[in-house]
């Protein structure tokens, strides 16, 4: 049989997109989604994201890493699936909509998503880290001329050897400027470095402000696949951080068919 589906990438972050609204996917079969994620045998992306009807929002997303697992929550995959909602005329400029995390905001301008991420209560301090649920798992560690470090080695080194089987992402991340960093991410499931990681960005603006290497409620985020924005409220009365703003660029790469095993 042909599956209909859209390529979307958010910052370099791509992803296969399925309306499912009709419930066509066989969502229990791992090695489908991994087949369709697979860069030489499938269409190749990072994840796979299925749109499906919500009774209360927009519309569901459901989020499976390039692995065929499900996995928690997808920044850049959010903002992704926003921009399909608008292709489809689901929506207009503005969005709630539910995924494994909770509810979502998002509002759209022209390819411009701003995707509300959920609170953040508490992060924890590590000898030259710190570690933070932005609604997936991130470690996030400063270094010097992180465009030379060897982000796979140590981010699987990393995510095995100190964060086990649940594992973690892990973000390597360099001041370049006040208020402005560059991030390098190795991103759980997928097992390797991504041109960018949504959930990790927003953890490493908050992971910043909170170290004081960065004052600003509103920071600058370059990673190699582009430019995003991180802006959020300190909370004053406890540690953690709420209004949580994700904003970057989403488009549509093209659209396709391809065969699958009926
Ligand atoms: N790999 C992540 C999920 C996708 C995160 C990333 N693509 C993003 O944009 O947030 C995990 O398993 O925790």
């Amino acid at each position: 049989m042909f599956l209909s589906f859209y390529k979307y990438q958010g910052t370099g972050n791509d992803f296969v997109v399925i309306d499912n609204r009709e419930k066509i996917f066989p969502s229990d079969v791992n090695q489908l989604v991994s087949f369709l994620c697979d860069r030489k045998f499938g269409i190749g992306a990072d994840g796979l994201i299925l749109l499906e009807k919500d009774d209360v929002t927009d519309f569901k997303m459901v989020y499976y890493n390039s692995d065929g697992n499900q996995s928690t929550m997808c920044g850049n995959g959010g903002r992704c699936i926003v921009a399909f909602a608008k292709h489809l005329k689901l929506i207009t400029k503005e969005t709630t909509f539910i995924a494994v995390d909770g509810f979502h905001k998002a509002k759209i301008e022209g390819d411009i998503v701003s995707l509300q991420m959920q609170d953040v209560n508490h992060l924890t301090e590590k000898p030259n880290s710190l570690y933070l649920n932005t609604g997936s798992p991130h470690h996030v560690q400063l270094v010097n001329r992180v465009k030379d470090f060897d982000v796979r080695k140590e981010g699987e080194r990393l995510r095995y050897g100190v964060y086990g089987k649940e594992g973690s992402n892990i973000n390597f991340v360099e001041k370049v400027a006040k208020d402005s960093f560059y991030v390098r991410t190795y991103e759980r499931g997928v097992e390797n470095e991504t041109l960018s990681c949504g959930t990790g960005v927003t953890a490493v603006a908050l992971a910043m402000h909170h170290s004081g290497q960065a004052s600003s409620n509103s920071v600058a985020i370059t990673t190699p696949g582009g430019q995003l924005e991180v802006s959020f409220i300190k909370d004053i009365n406890k540690e953690g951080y709420s209004e949580i703003w994700l904003t970057g660029a989403a488009q549509l790469v093209y659209k396709g068919e391809i065969y699958v095993d009926a």
